[in-house]
């Protein structure tokens, strides 16, 4: 399953994210529209445990039906309770060790990285892909810190020892998507260009193929 995985469009989200949408319909709509990977991300929403276990698991059902692999946020314990494909981990989560050992070697481990230095402690501790951000403004996390930019992108893909995906994250959405991929991210991850939008669908079409031109691009690039 590991081996299968599209980077192209992941998108993060919870239901503090659906301007009160149903947090259900709005994955639906955004599955319908093309993302390719999916991240429940439950941060202040006022849930309790019970409630956000119980959104988990409707989620969780529909990425199965729909084949739309399933990561958790922060939580090992509430992947292994959703039977999730993955787990995402920051640098104050979690260590990522840790995390490897409690979700075994099959689940996704995906972890956060702005520098060359986190990106590669995090691929020796067991790390699948990365999440790499903000890139640009995010009103999304407040405690995000300042923008990047791409420079980090590019700097991972010269130094890091191996290929491993990486997706950028913070701000993105359709005119920041070609400078991300040029960067060379595999894939963009948002919350609002998606989750906040009037039409998911549309919002999770244009993004996808706003990702496969830059990808297209990118690679005609290459082999010049
Ligand atoms: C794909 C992806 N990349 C980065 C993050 C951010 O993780 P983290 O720094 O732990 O912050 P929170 O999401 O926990 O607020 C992510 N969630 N997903
Ligand atoms: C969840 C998250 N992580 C970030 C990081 O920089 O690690 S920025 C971010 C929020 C992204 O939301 P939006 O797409 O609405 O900007
Ligand atoms: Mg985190």
């Amino acid at each position: 399953m590991k081996e299968a995985l599209r980077y192209s469009l992941y998108l993060v989200m919870g239901s503090q994210d659906c301007r009160g949408r149903d947090p259900v319909r709005v994955l639906d709509l955004a599955i319908d529209g093309g993302i390719t990977l999916f991240q429940f991300r439950e941060k202040n929403s006022g849930l309790t445990l019970r409630e956000t276990v119980s959104l988990g698991e409707r989620l969780r059902h529909l990425c199965r039906e729909r084949n739309i692999p399933f990561i958790v946020n922060d939580r090992a314990d509430l992947a292994l309770l959703l039977d999730a494909d993955g787990l995402h981990v920051g640098q104050d989560d979690l260590p990522v060790w840790e995390a490897r050992r409690l979700i075994g070697p099959h689940r996704l481990l995906g972890v956060s990285a702005e520098t060359v230095e986190e990106a590669e402690q995090a691929l020796r501790d067991g790390a699948d892909y990365l999440g790499v951000g903000p890139i640009y403004a995010t009103a999304t996390k407040p405690d995000a810190g300042k923008p990047i930019g791409t420079r980090a992108i590019a700097e991972m893909r010269k130094r890091l020892s191996s290929p491993v995906p990486i997706v950028g994250i913070g701000g993105i959405d359709v005119p920041g998507v070609p400078e991300v991929i040029q960067a060379g991210a595999d894939g963009v991850a948002v919350v609002s260009a998606i989750a906040g939008k009037p039409d998911p669908r549309q919002a999770a079409k244009d993004l996808l193929q706003a990702v496969e031109r830059a990808t297209d691009s990118a690679a005609g690039r290459e082999s010049r």
